[in-house]
């Protein structure tokens, strides 16, 4: 299992602490990070992907620092944000996929035909050729999540990958999620996702307010959350 440390972080965004300190190992299989808008889950993300470089400590994938080690980021952490319109840079679907092949080394026509072999086993194979833009959201969400399976990374970070979806779309997402065999990090704020998670940590005001298994920690956080809506 892939294992993600974070050593003493903090983040400052305009000259306001957004997060940490903090230090903690995760090396679970399946993580829920759950909290008020603004709590600071998002940049909890971007941290744990070395998108932002923290102002204190490191975050480390197994022994690379995933900041300054891009390669060994970008190899073993995949990212799904919640608006996949953010993500897709490139006109078609295949050139989508086959972008991040690239960026790990694989020649352009390896990539092509690799993600033409996961449209494939995706049953997907006829999206090949399409314009990303005529995908629906649902669509393009799934495209988000082809593309980071294509790069077979060892953890999967997703920031509400079911926001905005319908019912059969993100129960579809759902039932793929839960059978990856990566690591799953997730950001959600429907509590009842996490269930089944084998450990949830709740971000409170950039801090880690709790950490435990899902039956320790969601019973107070949805008390909490109902307390504070109350007031
Ligand atoms: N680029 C930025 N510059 C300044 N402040 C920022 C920036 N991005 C986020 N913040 C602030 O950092 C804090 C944490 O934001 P973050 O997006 O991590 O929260 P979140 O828990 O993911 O919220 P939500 O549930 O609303 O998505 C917020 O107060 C936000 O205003």
């Amino acid at each position: 299992m892939a294992r993600i440390t974070f050593d003493d972080v903090s983040l400052t965004l305009e000259g306001r602490q957004v997060f940490g300190p903090a230090s903690l190992v995760l090396d679970d299989r399946r993580v829920g990070v759950i909290g008020q808008n603004g709590a600071g889950k998002s940049s909890f993300l971007r941290l744990m992907a070395g998108l932002i470089q923290p102002d204190s400590g490191r975050v480390l994938l197994g022994n690379s620092d995933v900041f300054k080690d891009r390669k060994a980021a970008l190899a073993g952490i995949g990212v799904i944000f919640q608006n996949p319109d953010h993500q897709i840079l490139f006109p078609t679907v295949v050139e989508e996929i086959a972008f991040g092949l690239t960026q790990l080394g694989a020649s352009k026509a390896a990539a092509h035909d690799r993600a033409l072999a996961v449209l494939q086993v995706q049953d997907r194979a006829d999206w090949a050729d399409r314009q990303c833009y005529t995908l629906s959201g649902g669509q393009r969400h799934y495209l988000c999540l082809m593309a980071v399976l294509a790069m077979e990374p060892d953890v999967i970070l997703l920031d509400e990958p079911y926001a905005g979806l319908d019912i059969p779309t993100s129960a579809r997402l759902h039932r793929q999620l839960d059978s990856l065999a990566q690591s799953l990090v997730m950001i959600t704020h429907d509590p009842a996702l996490l269930a089944d998670y084998d450990r949830v940590i709740w971000i409170d005001d950039g801090l880690v307010k709790a950490d435990g298994v899902p039956s320790e920690i969601l019973p107070p956080f949805k008390a909490e959350m109902e307390r504070r809506g109350a007031c």
